[in-house]
């Protein structure tokens, strides 16, 4: 809008001359510097230059929701104009495209719909069990495969290999390489966009071979996936999944080589979105396990309370009993978001926000972070406490009961995004992170490991910085907690 055009730019700390604030916006942890700014410069709405791009930081729940809940498309440079990973949903703007894609995950992943996927669930959080039993030492690799196995399995029906399966390295190769484009500022192109024109010999245009070769890993995961489980499914090995569903549904009466087109990719997309995600979140539960032996403690003592160390959790009843369990997931969530800075978004049009200016090709971040530590709304945010999701109700016998209350803070799904860009996974996300909670709690204790001096070792919390984080590794000891535990664990494989 032209008359936004003279208004100010949102307030911003000191920068240096044409290079602005790209040299101090520190490599780790940035979400804690662009929260110590806004605190220091009293806002919630921060703009940084980085040489002379804009860059806009929300710092509160209700910007995040005014700024990129409608008005902003999602901005992934390098993925969306070098790799041209145009296939993939989070780099597609606010088209026909994006919309009938959207769709097809809604209405496969809303409330209802997620549950047809538990089976898929239950059975690899078993799965998981079983690899803790025999090397729990490898605990971080099993989760990771495990999870791969999962997403791979819904998304596509087909079962990996139990080691080295090549769908899986594939698609890890192919999120690495996503998860490594998209974080936010990391290639000088992003900020210069004159630099993609520079020949692929010139010095410095490294970045452009590596997009080359980068866009060749996506599209080989998108293609050979693909592929393989449409010979599954004519061999009628495939098991039901969310691209077999998306197939049964094709109306034969038009195109069905474009709608499948668009299920391929879709199915792609959601792979993508589903793996690291959850395995950062995975990650993330065990140390705060090691952190925090009380909320361990209190967890065990409610699984044993309803399942008796008898059988393991499964969905249904189980989920409305062991409240304090879901207490533990939201809080994962909470205390170290899995995208501490949300995705960057692209302000497509001049905009203006409270007063200031907010320019067209603008990127946009919500410090979802900071968000979820607002000790105004949180107490004692640094602190793991599951507690603070309970609600206790007295029912009409006069009995106490525990119930999980997420209303109570304004927006828990804080850490899913905003808007119509919200994460479309998050059902499914949350059920999955329950499953493997509450089966690992069931039959594991997760504790420190004894260094040499027999002394416990103290793991240290700390997170590498990506769009996806995950907590760098750390070590910790896996064990049954009682003696049935590990008959429990072997038979628990032939109930899926
Ligand atoms: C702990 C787990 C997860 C977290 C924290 C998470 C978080 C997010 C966030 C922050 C976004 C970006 C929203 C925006 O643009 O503002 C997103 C997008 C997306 N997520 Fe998730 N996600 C998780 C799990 C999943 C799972 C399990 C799936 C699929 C099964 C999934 C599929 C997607 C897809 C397809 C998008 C792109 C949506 C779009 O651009 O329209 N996510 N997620």
């Amino acid at each position: 809008r032209k008359r936004g055009s003279s208004l100010p730019l949102p307030p911003s700390p000191k920068g240096l001359p044409f290079l602005g604030h790209i040299l101090e916006v520190p490599k780790e942890y940035e979400w804690k510097k662009y929260s110590e700014w806004s605190k220091q410069l009293g806002t919630d709405v921060i703009s940084l230059n980085m040489l002379g791009s804009t860059v806009i930081v929300l710092d509160s729940l209700k910007a995040a929701e005014d700024l990129l809940a409608k008005r902003s498309s999602p901005s992934i440079v390098m993925l969306r104009d070098l790799m041209k990973c145009d296939w993939l949903l989070t780099v597609l703007p606010y088209d026909e495209r994006w919309k009938v894609r959207r769709k097809m995950l809604r209405s496969e992943f809303n409330h209802v719909e997620t549950m047809r996927y538990q089976p898929h669930e239950s059975r690899y959080a078993r799965e998981l069990l079983q690899r803790l039993l025999d090397t729990p030492d490898q605990f971080m690799e099993h989760i990771k495969y495990v999870t791969g196995a999962k997403i791979l399995s819904i998304s596509y029906g087909i079962d990996a290999k139990p080691t080295n399966d090549p769908n899986i390295s594939l698609v890890d190769e192919a999120v690495d390489v996503i998860n490594r484009a998209a974080i936010p500022g990391e290639y000088l192109v992003e900020f210069l966009p004159f630099l993609q024109w520079v020949p692929d010999w010139m010095p410095g245009a490294g970045w452009k071979r590596m997009a080359k070769e980068w866009k060749k890993i996506t599209d080989e995961m998108l293609e050979k996936t693909y592929m393989r489980a449409r010979e599954s499914t004519a061999q009628g090995d495939a098991k039901p999944s969310f691209m077999s569903y998306c197939l049964e549904k094709m109306d034969l009466a038009k195109n069905t080589e474009e709608q499948e087109q668009v299920i391929k990719e879709t199915t792609a997309t959601l792979y993508a979105g589903g793996a690291d995600t959850t395995v950062s979140g995975l990650y993330t539960f065990c140390l705060a396990m090691l952190l925090y032996p009380e909320t361990q403690a209190r967890a065990q003592a409610e699984l044993d309370e309803v399942l008796g160390r008898s059988r393991l959790p499964d969905f249904g009843n189980d989920e409305y009993e062991l409240p304090y369990i879901k207490a533990i997931v939201l809080e994962v969530l909470r205390w170290m978001p899995v995208t501490p800075l949300g995705v960057p978004h692209l302000v497509t049009q001049d905009d203006e926000y409270r007063g200031y200016r907010i320019p067209a090709g603008s990127i946009v971040f919500a410090n979802t972070w900071s968000i979820l530590h607002d000790a105004a709304v949180f107490t004692d945010p640094e602190a793991f406490k599951p507690e603070r999701w309970l609600h206790k109700e007295i029912d009409a016998n006069g009995n106490a009961k525990w119930t999980v209350d997420e209303g109570q803070f304004k927006d828990p799904d804080a850490v899913f995004g905003f808007g119509r860009r919200i994460c479309p996974g998050r059902h499914l996300a949350v059920s999955s992170l329950w499953i493997a909670a509450a089966t690992i709690l069931s039959v594991f204790n997760i504790t420190k490991e004894v260094g040499n001096d027999g002394n416990e070792v103290e793991p240290r919390m700390e997170y590498n910085s990506a769009l996806i984080c995950h907590p760098k590794e750390f070590k910790c000891l896996i064990k049954p907690r009682f003696p049935e535990a590990e008959d429990l664990i072997r038979a628990s494989i032939h109930e899926y």
